[in-house]
């Protein structure tokens, strides 16, 4: 037995140096065409337990869907060896697909034309969920994502929030052990994603179904996952906690602030003024460093119309992390 299958015990998830390379044809002239390649994964290695809520995180074009797309089996990796549920998910796609769950923030799995009810109606066929089953499975996710109202509106009726919530119970009437998400809270107002949000807590800490989350908001991440990866041009730069990665990147957030009237430049280290507008000011201060402790100085000794705290995203955080790498490597 090679050590890769020994690691296997624990692993839900495992890929060992996982590759996928897109051969792409570019038209660089009348009948000229230019062949080149594109890295979308390059050498990823890494291992999911059972039950972990891990967020998989990184800018446009990082390799975050082509990880998913070879991890549910649509696509097959051109290098390297992965399992899911000691699965190989491009050899036994429908095998895996019904112990696998997958949302895809910019799409729907739905029935366009149809009342949500009837895809899910669907989809108890095409899995063949045991109708004890289904009806159970239905009932805890139209209570948990308040589906009531809508199971008889069409899809296409349905707001981004609403469709979401109805692609999330979609993905989990056949009781998948691993649920993917990729960007499941894209373009969603506050309330929607507290409740998404809520909803997948819940899933894993009392079904301990494993999730692999995708997203651009960090906030998703943060009430979610103990553990974050990051990949950058089809390699992983980051795995470990998310203050971790705040340290590694020395990330900021920042303090937006109304005064009353035009003041000089706040004086609250370690946060400092980076711009100002107005009787608007910003202030950037270290991501691990409380925001209500700064709110209650500046508000005690300034005179405070409004406030709001903005998160450091994603691309800033590894654009910093990037530059400590840098600076490491120079001294
Ligand atoms: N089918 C394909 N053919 C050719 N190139 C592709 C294909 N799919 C993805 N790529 C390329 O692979 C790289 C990684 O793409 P991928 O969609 O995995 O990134 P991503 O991290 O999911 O990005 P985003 O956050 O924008 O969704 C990109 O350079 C992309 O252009």
């Amino acid at each position: 037995m090679d050590q890769v299958v020994d690691v296997a015990v624990d692993a839900f998830i495992e890929l060992d140096q996982v590759e996928k390379v897109f051969d792409v044809r570019k038209k660089t002239g009348f009948l000229r065409r230019e062949r080149r390649q594109v890295r979308a994964v390059d050498s990823i290695s890494f291992t999911v337990a059972r039950g972990e809520m891990v967020g998989y995180i990184g800018p446009n074009g990082a390799g975050k869907s082509t990880t998913i797309k070879m991890l549910t089996g649509i696509l097959t990796p051109s290098g390297g060896r992965l399992r899911v549920a000691g699965i190989d998910p491009s050899r036994e796609r429908t095998k895996l697909a019904h112990r696998i769950g997958v949302v895809f923030g910019q799409r729907t799995t739905l029935w366009w034309d149809l009342p949500l009810i009837d895809s899910y109606k669907l989809m108890h066929r095409m899995y063949r969920i045991p109708d004890a089953r289904y009806r159970e499975n239905l009932d805890r996710c139209v209570e948990l994502l308040e589906l009531a109202d809508l199971l008889d509106v069409p899809v296409r009726q349905l707001s981004l929030g609403q469709r979401m919530r109805g692609d999330i119970a979609a993905a989990l009437l056949h009781d998948p052990e691993v649920l993917y998400l990729d960007e499941p809270t894209i373009g969603l107002d506050v309330i929607s994603k507290a409740k998404v949000r809520g909803f997948l807590r819940e899933l894993n800490t009392e079904r301990g179904t494993t999730v692999l989350l995708t997203t651009h908001d960090l906030q998703d991440i943060e009430q979610l996952c103990s553990r974050v990866m990051v990949i950058d041009h089809g390699r992983l730069m980051y795995d470990g906690p998310l203050t971790g990665l705040h340290e590694v990147g020395e990330s900021e957030r920042t303090l937006v602030v109304d005064l009353e009237r035009e003041l000089p430049p706040i004086e609250a280290a370690p946060a400092r003024v980076v711009k100002v507008e107005g009787p608007r000011q910003w202030l950037a201060f270290p991501a691990s460093e409380s925001a209500a402790a700064l709110v209650a100085r500046v508000a005690a000794e300034y005179p405070l119309v409004d406030l709001s705290v903005r998160e450091p995203d994603i691309e800033a955080v590894i654009a910093k992390m990037y530059a400590g790498e840098a600076e490491k490597a120079v001294s």
